[in-house]
Formats: structure tokens, sequence, C-alpha cells
């Protein structure tokens, strides 16, 4: 089976500092692929420079199969590969509808809006990720789960095949991050691949079939969610060669948090 998108031996350098250095990865269609690694690691690198916004120094980007040379983020739009970014802006004076439609206004004339067509749209668009915002309310106001989801419906706008989110649950409640992680696998149910860099790993292994771990830039493992444990992904992340007993033997706290907390 062909996958959508295959990255291969990636090498992106920073003032002669290898950011990305020899990283692999495919994804498939119905599929989420985290990416975990501590700050520095390179992960946001990668997503940007599959967006667009970085160009690789070696390697190969395919899609579909097909090698392509993602020299901007309209190109990787093109190609059906859109990003959600950490710092999404906004318009907070405009309502919802106009926001998912910044910058790719519907046009009804040389000078007007089609503010009913962006209305649909942006109504069918919140309906298929089942959020039950209204397109009609204004930005002003909305919580930072609710920003996120503007966010996402957003970038649906051109249903791309790809979807790229750095860090979607970052500061958002534990309602919101579950809103969150319910969208995602709406996308994926769609038949979507998303590409997602998460610090939290409750929320990765709540959502991701695959988690690659990146460490110096390089991916050092990929791992099928379900045959890994938070151990082994946080030993990987710290570049432990064994699992720390210690953190597996204690049963009085629940072992993820333990973790975390000590990771943390
Ligand atoms: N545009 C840039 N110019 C120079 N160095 C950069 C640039 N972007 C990233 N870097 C450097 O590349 C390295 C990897 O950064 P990156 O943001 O990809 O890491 P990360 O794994 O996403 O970290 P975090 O979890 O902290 O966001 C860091 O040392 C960073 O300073």
């Amino acid at each position: 089976m062909t996958a959508l998108l295959e990255v291969q031996h990636l090498g992106l350098s920073f003032d002669y500092v290898d950011t990305l250095h020899d990283v692999s990865l495919t994804m498939h269609d119905h599929e989420v692929v985290a990416i975990v690694g501590d700050n520095g690691a390179g992960k946001s690198t990668l997503l940007k420079t599959i967006a667009g916004v970085h160009m690789p120094d070696t390697g190969r980007i395919l899609v579909r199969g097909e090698e392509t040379h993602i020299s901007s983020i309209k190109v990787a739009n093109a190609l059906g590969i859109t990003a959600i970014f950490q710092d999404v802006s906004f318009c907070m004076n405009l309502d919802i509808a106009a926001n998912i439609f910044l910058g790719q206004e519907i046009a009804s004339g040389i000078t007007t809006r089609d503010d009913t067509a962006m209305h649909l749209k942006a109504r069918k668009i919140l309906s298929t990720l089942t959020s039950p915002l209204s397109a009609f309310r204004s930005m002003d106001g909305l919580s930072h789960g609710e920003m996120q989801t503007v966010a996402i419906a957003r970038a649906m706008l051109n249903d791309p095949e790809i979807v790229l989110m750095d860090e979607p649950t970052a500061s958002l409640s534990v309602i919101q991050t579950a809103q969150v992680l319910s969208y995602i696998k709406e996308l994926r149910s769609q038949g979507k691949a998303i590409l997602l860099v998460c610090h939290n790993l409750p929320d990765v292994f709540a959502v991701a079939d695959r988690i690659a771990i990146m460490r110096h830039g390089k991916i050092v493992a990929i791992h099928q969610t379900h045959e890994t444990t938070y151990e082994q992904v946080i030993a990987e992340i710290a570049g432990a060669r064994h699992v720390n007993e210690e953190f597996v033997n204690n049963d009085t706290v629940p072992v993820p948090h333990k973790l975390i907390d000590r990771y943390n």
C-alpha cells in the first residue's frame, strides 16, 4: 500500500548544528502518529519541514509515492498537507466563520464577501468535527479549547489528507483536551493521517496508533502504541539504556502520573 507521507533520511542544520539527522518516517491514511521527545529534540522542526516552513538540506519527502519539494506552506497545502501551529492568530473582533476563512474568504463579487456561503461551510466543518460551536459566535470570549477547535476547523477548510499538529492540547483543561482528542480521532476515522507533536504522554497514549521518539534530532524508536509502555517511552526520551525499575515497581501512585512527575 502506498504511504500517504514518506519522509526519507531528512537532514537539516541551523548554524552548523544538526537539528534533524537522518529522519525517516512513514504515515498511512487512518493513522495518528505522535512524535515525542525532550525540549529541543527537533519535533517542531520536523513538523515545520513537512509543512513547508523549512526546506531540508538532505533527504526526500514523498506524498502518495511522489517525490515533492515542499518549498512553502502554500505548496504543502496544494499537496493536501496542512499544519496547525502553536501560535495560531485570530481576528478577535470577527466571528468564528470569518476566522475559519481568514485569508481564504469566499467572494460574491469583486469587492464583497459571501458571508452566507462562508457560514454554511463553516457550520458544515464544525458539525463534521461534531463541535457544538456556532459559526456566528464572536471569537472574543472563546476559551483556549474553543479557539483550538476553530484552528482545527480552519485547517479542515481544504479537506487535507495529512494534518500536522504542534501541541494541540497545550494549556487546555481536562475537558477541552478530551474534546480535542475526540476531534483527532474523528479526523482519523475520516481517513486522514495525523502527525502529532505532543509533550503530554497520557494524550499521546490516548490517541496515537504509533509513537516516534526523537532525541537530538534523530528518531531513535518507533512503537505501535499498544506494544509499548510509558516506562519504555520515557526511558527512550531520556536516552536511558534500561527502564528504571524504581519507576516500574512503585504501585502506590498511578504509574503514568508518577513517571511523568519524576520526568518533569
Ligand atoms: N529557525 C531556527 N533557527 C535556529 N535554530 C533553530 C530554529 N528552529 C529551531 N532551532 C533549534 O533547533 C533545535 C530543535 O528545536 P525544535 O523547536 O524543533 O525542538 P522541539 O523538540 O520541538 O522542542 P520543544 O519541545 O521545546 O518545542 C533547538 O535547539 C532550536 O533552538
